[in-house]
């Protein structure tokens, strides 16, 4: 190449790295969607949008890591060396849905499962949502555990023998299901999540790991929350002051308790539940799409 051709192939290759950095730029402030981005891609291969690699597009999104990106490119099939302008037509039909859910969509309700370590507070913080905000929709799971005193049957849970949790899981009712600390089995009733989702109202999941983790391979759309304790020691005093588990009880959620605090990077959002008012406002800011743009970037008070 003579050096002239070599010298405006430089200009013009400094040139597109900065519009790309534009790009992603405008989408991590929120000025633009993903969805947005990978469309003017695919509308004028010439463009800037069209030079980017799909895991940079990814990468701009929030509480996508560069674990989950990889994860994410493996589940679309898409490798990770892929332009956007590069993809065929199923590449680009499957990116397309699954920024569409994952963006969330004005009119569509949202999925968010929240998770966290034994005692963290998940039941009061959803509790505060179903009392406060009657839009969302606290899903109900069944579980073979007995009722505790004061707790009422399709209210705080639906209460199943086993032979009743095994016709769940043949009749494929169960969106989700697991044996949670070596005892009983819990599990989310699929169809009025479904209902819910496809009426525009956003459902929230108070579950266990194992179920979170099912949640993200069945629905990768969903958002997933960590629920984190302000330290360990505030954990064990509430597991403790709670008074509802015998001492050896308590010492076996400690430790499946230590497992899940390791787990914390797998999630999209890590809430601290300081205070309870608080943390329940973050998880139905998370809950709610907002009409028409963007969500806002950046981790929402996340404690990463
Ligand atoms: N996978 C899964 N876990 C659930 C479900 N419902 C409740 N859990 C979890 O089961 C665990 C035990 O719940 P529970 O018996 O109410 O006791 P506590 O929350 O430890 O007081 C908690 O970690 C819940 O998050 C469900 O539908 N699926
Ligand atoms: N933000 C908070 N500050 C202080 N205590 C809390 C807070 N959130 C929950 N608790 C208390 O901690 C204990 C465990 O909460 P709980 O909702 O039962 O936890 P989980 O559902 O995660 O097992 C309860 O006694 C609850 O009142």
């Amino acid at each position: 190449m003579p050096e002239v051709d070599r010298a405006a192939a430089s200009r013009a290759a400094v040139a597109a790295r900065r519009a790309r950095a534009a790009v992603k730029e405008a989408v991590r402030a929120g000025e633009r969607t993903a969805i947005d981005v990978a469309e003017a891609a695919w509308a004028a291969p010439e463009g800037p949008e069209a030079g980017m690699r799909v895991a940079e597009l990814l990468g701009t999104l929030r509480g996508l890591g560069p674990k989950r990106v990889d994860d994410a490119l493996e589940m679309l099939r898409i490798s990770p060396v892929k332009r956007l302008g590069g993809l065929g037509h199923l590449q680009r039909d499957r990116l397309r849905s699954w920024l569409r859910a994952r963006e969330g969509v004005a009119g569509r309700g949202r999925l968010v499962v929240l998770a966290g370590p034994t005692a963290v507070g998940k039941g009061t913080v959803a509790g505060y949502i179903r009392e406060h905000h009657p839009d969302v929709l606290l899903s109900v799971s069944a579980t073979t555990r007995a009722p505790r005193p004061g707790e009422r049957d399709g209210v705080h849970y639906y209460f199943v023998d086993d032979a009743g949790f095994d016709a769940l899981i043949d009749r494929g009712d169960l969106l989700e299901w697991a044996t949670v600390h070596n005892a009983s089995r819990y599990g989310t009733p699929r169809p009025p999540v479904e209902a819910a989702l496809a009426a525009g109202r956003s459902v929230l999941l108070e579950i266990d790991l194992q179920g979170a983790r099912q949640v993200r391979a069945s629905m990768p759309e969903a958002l997933l929350v960590f629920l984190q304790p302000p330290s360990w020691e505030e954990l064990v005093r509430r597991l403790v002051g709670r008074g509802t588990e015998s001492a050896e009880e308590q010492a076996r959620r400690l430790e499946t308790a230590r497992v899940e605090l390791a787990a914390q990077d797998e999630f999209d959002e890590l809430v601290v539940n300081d205070d309870v008012r608080r943390a329940a406002q973050e998880v139905v800011d998370l809950l709610t799409v907002p009409s028409g743009a963007a969500r806002p970037s950046g981790r929402a008070g996340s404690a990463r």
